[in-house]
């Protein structure tokens, strides 16, 4: 018989997850959040979900003691060097001047500002895991503040504990899905992660798990996968991948709900924005507050393990997924480029891949073999 190990459904672990995956939902609501931290407990509203109205509430219910928390990226975009963010001080300042300081191009007076601590690097992961922009109003509150009465709470070091819950998937439906062209395709569904959403894994043929598996991790892009766009070579990769699989006899690709290097596709199309002003991909994130690549590979590992992989054959031209996988433990045994087409459109943006972020690409050499 089912023993319960204490008197409560929730271990603490548990408790402080669920905390945390009600925080998350309340700010895409919209609503403020309380963090309570060891020194500091902050009420926050995230920028990307706020409106004049809750913004103003907000302002009014500080007495002008707000700030405006933006991460290292964007204070960098603003030239001051900040390693955890900073804090500015916004008394007086109108909604849409805040969005312009947090992340516009046009921000006309830089106010006093303070630098963040850790704090900083949890309010940027928690911006994260809600794909929200990593901006916050927020107030530094006594624990018990009634202002904030209602508001879902969190501590401030939930995030020392996720990283477990970031990793546990389950496999909750498998079945057989023939693609144009792959006869022998299936879709094995995973759920988990914090947001719980569900990630798929297409294991074409029937790979030998005695041998290193071809894989590709491949991260989902809205634009490029469905709706072949341009701008990047993203479904390329993606049907070219699934095609080198079948001709190797057989292998994995695991299609990670990533939108926008895991940015969302909200973050991502204000990014586009930006591009079309003339910024490259890396700068156009960064004016957002966004790092160059923060995604994680937690859930292609887990994936990995439950497919019984241990050795791969990575296809990617992408050193970042070579080194997540060495660090879960995975022997990769080569690395195979998948290549797609250079256009007129997306040079710039895989010229950018290779220059800044250090993609394993030859622009050159791909438009001339393309030619
Ligand atoms: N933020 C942002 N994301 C973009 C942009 N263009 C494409 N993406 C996203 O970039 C990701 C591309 O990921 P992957 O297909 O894994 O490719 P990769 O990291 O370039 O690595 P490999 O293809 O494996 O070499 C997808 O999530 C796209 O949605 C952009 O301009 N800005
Ligand atoms: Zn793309």
């Amino acid at each position: 018989m089912f023993q319960p190990s204490s008197a409560s459904f929730f271990s603490a672990d548990d408790r402080s997850q669920i905390a945390c995956e009600r925080a998350i939902s309340e700010m895409r609501y919209g609503r403020p959040v309380v963090i309570e931290g060891q020194d500091i407990t902050y009420a926050v509203l995230a920028l990307d979900t706020a409106t004049p109205e809750t913004f103003h509430r907000f302002a009014a219910l500080a007495n002008g003691e707000h700030t405006l928390f933006v991460t290292h990226a964007r204070s960098a975009v603003l030239d001051i060097d900040a390693p955890s963010g900073l804090f500015f001080s916004i008394d007086g300042f109108a909604y849409e001047e805040t969005t312009e300081l947090a992340y516009g191009r046009g921000a006309e007076r830089l106010p006093e500002w303070l630098l963040a601590s850790r704090q900083g690097e949890m309010f940027e992961r928690l911006a994260r895991a809600a794909l929200l922009l990593p901006a916050f109003v927020c107030l530094a509150i006594k624990s018990a503040d009634g202002r904030f009465d209602g508001c879902a709470r969190l501590a401030a070091d939930t995030f020392d504990h996720t990283p477990a819950a970031e990793a546990d998937f389950a496999i909750v439906a498998r079945t057989r899905v023939p693609l144009k062209g792959i006869e022998a395709a299936e879709f094995v569904v995973f759920r988990g992660g914090v947001a719980q959403r569900d990630q798929v894994a297409i294991v074409v043929g029937t790979p030998d798990l005695s041998r290193p598996v071809p894989v590709r991790i491949h991260s989902s892009c809205l634009t490029g996968d469905l709706f072949g766009s341009l701008k990047c070579d993203c479904g390329d990769q993606l049907r070219e991948g699934l095609l080198l699989l079948e001709q190797r006899g057989g292998g994995m690709l695991l299609y990670l709900d990533q939108e926008g290097r895991g940015t969302g596709i909200a973050a991502k199309m204000r990014a586009y924005g930006y591009q079309h002003q003339g910024l490259d991909t890396v700068d156009a994130d960064a004016v957002l507050g966004f790092e160059e690549d923060g995604r994680r590979y937690d859930a292609a590992v887990a994936m990995l393990v439950a497919l019984g992989v241990g050795s791969v054959e990575l296809l990617t031209n992408n050193p970042r997924k070579l080194k997540a996988l060495e660090a879960a433990g995975f022997t990769v045994h080569r690395r195979t480029p998948v290549m797609g087409v250079v256009t007129a459109e997306n040079r710039n943006y895989l010229a950018t891949k290779a220059r800044r972020s250090g993609h394993l690409l030859d622009v050159d050499t791909m438009r001339q073999a393309a030619e």
